[in-house]
């Protein structure tokens, strides 16, 4: 039995987690990944789903950072809490305490609905799963890693944010360098889109199905 977790007919769910820094590349692998049929769950979406209007989370955060960081529907603007969060790691650390409990209560729930339903591998996609402590929910982990400049470069692009600003977001998680030592695999994401394609398809076919695979 792998991680506690039995499906019902007693082969074991298999949970891989998916981690990398920001705009490593761990969304553009989860959607490869599902294209081969892989089942993910995703932490930020959770995030997302936790902070949601009369959520206990919601309520939670504007009591700790005040009204001015809702939009006028009084959803929470996501912007606004980022450039507080983002250059503060005392904030930082007051929003985690309040979303990572309902992340994590979120992700048990999704797992054991999976559970039921039978499926033996699972994708755990959290860019702070080692940050956060929660690496003991999965069964191995897999890293997207890019250096330092290409990681800087896309999310300037993505987020179209200065260097200035990159570089705050990036350095309020682990570097890379030091998170890629976690992988017992390491997913390059520094070359192209093709390469990064074949990769995940190789990675797919020898760990998750096939002969020495989970499935
Ligand atoms: C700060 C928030 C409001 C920004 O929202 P926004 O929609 O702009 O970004 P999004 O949620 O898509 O996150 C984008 C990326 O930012 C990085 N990030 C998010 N939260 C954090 C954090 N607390 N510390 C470091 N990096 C973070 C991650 O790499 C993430 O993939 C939001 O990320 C949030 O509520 N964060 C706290 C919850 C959390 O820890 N989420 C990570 C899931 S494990
Ligand atoms: N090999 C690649 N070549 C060029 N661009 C890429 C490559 N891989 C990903 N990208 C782009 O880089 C950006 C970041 O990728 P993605 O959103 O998948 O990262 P992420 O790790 O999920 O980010 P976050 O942590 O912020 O959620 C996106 O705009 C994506 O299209």
């Amino acid at each position: 039995m792998l991680n506690g977790v039995c499906t019902q007919g007693g082969e074991p769910v298999h949970i891989i987690g998916l981690t990398g820094g920001i705009a490593s590349g761990k969304s553009t692998v989860a959607k490869l990944l599902e294209s081969h049929g892989a089942v993910v769950i995703d932490a930020d979406q959770l995030a997302r789903e936790v902070v949601a209007l009369e959520e206990p989370a919601y309520n939670d955060i504007v009591a700790a950072f005040g009204k001015s960081i809702l939009n006028e529907d009084r959803t929470i603007n996501r912007t606004a809490l980022g450039k507080i969060i983002f250059c503060d790691p005392e904030a930082r650390r007051r929003l985690e305490s309040i979303t990572h409990p309902a992340i994590g209560k979120r992700a048990e729930e999704k797992l054991a609905e999976l559970k039921m339903a039978g499926t033996r591998v699972v994708i755990y996609m959290a860019p702070l799963l080692i940050e956060a402590g929660a690496t003991s929910r999965v069964d191995e982990i897999w890293v997207v890693y890019v250096d330092r400049e290409v990681q800087v470069k896309r999310v300037m692009e993505r987020d179209n944010i200065t260097r200035e600003e990159a570089l705050q977001k990036i350095a309020a998680q682990m570097p890379m360098e030091e998170k890629r030592l976690y992988g017992s695999e390491v997913i390059d994401n520094r070359g192209t889109l093709d390469q990064l394609e074949k990769r995940v398809k190789v990675l797919w076919e020898t760990k998750v199905t096939g002969k020495t695979g989970k499935i």
